[in-house]
């Protein structure tokens, strides 16, 4: 029989609307039978997601503040939505257990997992599927990554004896039993553990939008979709701000070639976009198969005289940077130049102190940290077989007035990296945009 695992994001279940939306696509099909759940994500603009509620309780509770007033604004979340569906199901005694929690000080990442539970709960009940529990089936190490053998083996026991079931996402236990959750966005890959657990014919992620863009919708308007495109491909929009999917939930799926589409709970009828093993190079019919990016990048520029002959010189530095526990992004060089771009949340606090670290390590004659880089990905495997590429990238930022401040390529040739001045970022997104596809 085939087997599909589904993953609803919070804009799908924020609220009973959604959910009979979201009912009405997992019963047309006998094959969905997985599926995992957000907690309820914003209705609108002005909304609040109720993981951010649920953190912002945490937060009131660590300063002995009072927290009545968010957890009775989450409490009317879910019983709207319980209302709303008709359902004769109390979740009293859990918002109790909840609440007494936050009031006793439980650790932040049970607090922000409850609003996936909860959901799940209610789902489940709704399309009368068996409710299945992340914790203690979804494992971390106990260096808190996650635990990707031991989670296949005890996942894929308890789902072989259901047949239907609704796993709620984002969360799991450490070895103490503790709850841990991933990081924002981490739904996503849960829906991708349970695909491989069940060795599913397709995971589907289902979104607010039909599918990957060729570019942010709040940067460029109206881009156009993407059909296909390759896991490698994927990972390097993700990495690069394609928010639409965690950038780590395509490596459980990948370990058994699994397919994701993904799809519009508000346009079933759309086919949203499919990220495949590998597609045919010469199939793709478009040179570009999209453009990320995201703003907040340094760059600490290291001048040497002569330090291309310098054994050991990348070493030295890099030591710094591992020394501070940084990881950095690229790392371009010039003959008597070389620069490290880095995040500048993971900077902001110790500049001088890193600056002098380098100065001593190396001997540097000048060392300089700069802010205000935006990093914008242009990603295609259709760019391997293609000449002048990069040439089409430059002229057209050049044509916008554009200063680029950085360039990289990949060395398997799917994707450039560009750095303009954060002010130029989405007028550099949009030229680009227009020169590969309007
Ligand atoms: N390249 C892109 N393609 C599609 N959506 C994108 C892209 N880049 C950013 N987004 C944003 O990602 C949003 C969907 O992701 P997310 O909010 O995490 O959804 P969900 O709540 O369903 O998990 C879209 O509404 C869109 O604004
Ligand atoms: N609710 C969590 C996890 C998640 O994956 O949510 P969503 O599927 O709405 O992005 C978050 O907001 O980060």
């Amino acid at each position: 029989m085939e087997t599909k695992v589904l993953k609803f994001g919070g804009s799908s279940l924020a609220d009973s609307n959604q959910f009979k939306k979201v009912a009405e696509i997992i019963k047309s099909q006998d094959s969905r039978r997985y599926v995992i759940a957000s907690a309820p994500g914003k209705r609108d603009e002005e909304d609040q997601k109720v993981t951010d509620l649920l953190y912002k309780c945490y937060i009131l509770s660590e300063n002995e503040e009072d927290i009545d007033e968010v957890f009775k604004k989450i409490e009317n979340r879910y019983n709207g939505i319980i209302e709303g569906l008709g359902l004769d199901f109390s979740l009293k005694e859990e918002f109790d257990k909840i609440r007494t929690s936050i009031l006793h000080h439980v650790g932040s990442d049970y607090v922000c997992s409850r609003g996936e539970y909860l959901n799940s709960m209610i789902l489940a009940e709704y399309l009368g599927y068996e409710f299945i529990d992340a914790e203690k089936r979804i494992l971390f190490l106990e260096d808190g990554s996650f635990d990707s053998e031991k989670t296949n083996l005890v996942l894929s026991e308890v789902l072989k004896d259901n047949r239907y079931a609704v796993i709620p996402g984002f969360y799991g236990s450490m070895p103490n039993g503790t709850i841990k959750t991933f990081s924002r966005g981490g739904s996503d890959i849960t829906g991708s553990i349970v695909a491989r657990a069940v060795d599913a014919d397709l995971y589907e992620n289902w979104t607010d939008v039909s599918g990957m863009l060729m570019a942010d919708p709040r940067c460029v308007e109206n881009p156009k979709v993407i059909d296909f495109i390759t896991y490698k491909e994927l990972r390097e929009l993700s990495y690069m701000g394609a928010s639409i999917m965690h950038e780590d939930a395509i490596f459980p799926v990948k370990q058994s070639g699994i397919s994701i589409n993904i799809r519009n709970t508000n346009a079933p009828e759309d086919n949203g976009t499919m990220i495949v093993p590998e597609v045919d190079l010469n199939g793709a019919d478009r040179i570009v198969t999209g453009i990320a990016g995201k703003r907040g990048f340094s760059t600490i520029n290291i001048e040497k005289d002569m330090m291309n002959i310098e054994i050991g010189f990348g070493r030295k530095i890099l030591e710094v940077l591992e020394n501070n526990n940084l990881a950095f992004e690229h790392l371009p060089t010039g003959i008597d130049t070389m620069s490290i771009i880095i995040i500048s949340d993971t900077i902001k606090d110790i500049k001088e102190k890193i600056k002098d670290e380098i100065y001593e390590a190396v001997k540097a004659d000048n060392v300089e940290i700069e802010d205000g880089l935006a990093m914008i990905a242009v990603v295609g495997r259709g760019m391997v077989k293609e000449k002048g590429t990069a040439m089409r990238i430059f002229s057209a930022i050049k044509d916008a007035s554009i200063n680029i401040r950085m360039i990289d390529q990949g060395s398997s040739e799917i994707n450039i990296i560009i750095g303009v001045a954060e002010t130029d970022y989405i007028p550099a997104l949009k030229t680009i945009y227009s020169e590969f596809v309007e």
